[in-house]
């Protein structure tokens, strides 16, 4: 499987067995409501620095009865490219009430929702939750992955302390291992030092 990638990118699967993927641009469960350009299979790709990093996470959670479960990882600049015409078409409001009901879809650029150029293509950047190990149930954040509003962002105030805790939860186990959290989505982290800090990769997802 490996082969078929770039110099130092894995697959997280073949590093973390035990991962729980839920690729959703793969899918049509996103905030398009379609299957987004670039993403061939439902797999998840990150750079072997940023992969070795996670399988560090993913042992200190396990032994606290958690397992990471993976959203999105390595994002192909076409699959941007597809955000980004997706963000031209007032029109298409599918996913509206899901996904961001309190915002017009073209200000999600400029409000820090989405990145015209994000790190998600450098290979080193994850957006990721974690369930129970047992039961594969997920642990309640106080909001919904890919959710654009301020419910997403670590500062926000109005959850409950256990749902606090749970954001803590990942995001403590994170930092330890080098993953910085971003400000406006408590899901997304980037590794850091990025291996590949100014290339936009855009191989396909498969
Ligand atoms: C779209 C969302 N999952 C995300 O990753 N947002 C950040 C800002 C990005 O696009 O890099
Ligand atoms: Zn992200």
């Amino acid at each position: 499987q490996e082969s078929t990638l770039p110099p130092n990118f894995v697959y997280v699967q073949d590093v973390i067995p035990d991962v729980v993927l839920e690729m959703r641009y793969a899918g049509e469960n996103n905030f398009l409501g379609m299957s987004v350009d670039g993403y061939k299979s439902p797999v998840a790709i990150l750079s072997r620095p940023a992969a070795m990093a996670l399988a560090k996470v993913q042992r200190e959670l396990k032994e606290k009865g958690y397992c990471l479960k993976i959203f999105d990882a390595y994002r192909p600049q076409r699959a941007v490219n597809h955000f980004i015409s997706w963000a031209r078409k007032p029109e298409d409001t599918l996913k509206k009430a899901q996904f961001y009901p309190g915002l017009d879809k073209k200000d999600l650029f400029s409000l820090g929702y989405i990145s015209t150029r994000s790190g998600h293509s450098r290979g080193s950047t994850i957006d990721l939750s974690i369930v129970d190990y047992n039961s594969g149930e997920e642990i309640d954040m106080g909001g919904a992955y890919d959710f654009f509003g301020e419910r997403s962002h670590h500062n926000y105030t109005n959850i409950t302390p256990a749902q606090k805790m749970n954001r803590s939860i990942l995001k403590n186990a994170m930092m330890k291992y080098g993953f910085q959290p971003y400000s406006q989505e408590w899901w997304h982290y980037t590794y850091q030092p990025e291996p590949f800090p100014n290339t936009y990769f855009d191989f396909l997802v498969k």
